[in-house]
């Protein structure tokens, strides 16, 4: 028999879009507990939109959302949704993170700053603790972001191309600190579209033009099949 993974959210005939514009049809889906999950698919498969919905920053125009138990979400944008020109250290905007369990602007305890001290070592961007955001690489700035995301310590975190653009060395410290969350019991949700990071998750919704074509533990959902059919790539001979 099948060990089946709780589930921490479930889709259930999602529709969305944008105006009049339908980007997301008919989508049925899980996301388990405690496990990194993917949400893959090609360029405009409607995967942030997919990920906007579970966050509940798009409504969606049919369909439920349901959280099972705790479900303290946190987002973590990509890199380019964030000000150059924000006057604060990697240190407080990671520490920014922990105003979920303190509330804005509180005096942060010895344990919060721990948390921000650790979230920031697992990306290793420790050293760059009291540089400004600003002045940060585009790859470094975006380690900023996922430490920040981490240090909410939420039930559900989502992550929006966490690792694009980035070198190896970030790629591999990032995968590793969701991997650790998951094992940790959190529930991780992070859209790519880099079929070796899909492939390494524990599970998969695999998207093409708005639909969910495959959902599942990615061995079993990216075949070759599959896979060309979400990147319309079409089959030789
Ligand atoms: N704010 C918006 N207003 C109107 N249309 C949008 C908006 N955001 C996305 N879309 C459209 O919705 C569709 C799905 O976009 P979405 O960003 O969800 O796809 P994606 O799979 O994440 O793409 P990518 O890999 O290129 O980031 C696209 O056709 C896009 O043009």
């Amino acid at each position: 028999m099948r060990n089946i993974t709780p589930t921490a959210v479930t889709l259930s005939d999602i529709s969305a879009g944008y105006g009049q514009r339908e980007v997301l049809s008919g989508i049925s889906a899980r996301v388990p507990l405690g496990q990194v999950s993917v949400v893959v698919g090609a360029n405009g498969a409607g995967k942030s939109s997919l990920l906007n919905v579970v966050a509940g920053v798009l409504r969606p125009t049919k369909g439920t959302v349901t959280t099972t138990g705790s479900c303290r979400p946190a987002y973590v944008v990509q890199r380019s949704h964030v000000s150059d020109a924000l006057p604060v250290t990697v240190r407080s905007v990671v520490a920014m993170g922990r105003w979920a369990h303190r509330g804005p602007w509180r005096r942060l305890r010895g344990h919060d700053w721990d948390v921000v001290d650790n979230c920031m070592e697992r990306l290793g961007i420790g050293a760059l603790a009291r540089r400004q955001l600003g002045a940060l690489s585009g790859g470094q700035r975006q380690r900023v972001l996922v430490a920040q995301g981490l240090a909410q310590e939420a039930d559900v975190l989502m992550l929006d191309e966490p690792a694009a653009g980035m070198d190896l060395d970030a790629r591999a410290r990032i995968d590793d600190a969701l991997t650790v969350a998951a094992r940790g019991g959190v529930t991780v949700l992070r859209v790519t579209h880099d079929l070796e990071v899909a492939r390494k998750a524990d599970h998969c919704l695999l998207l093409r033009a708005g639909r969910l074509i495959g959902q599942g533990a990615p061995g079993e959902t990216l075949t070759e099949r599959a896979v060309r059919e979400a990147w319309g790539v079409p089959e030789l001979g």
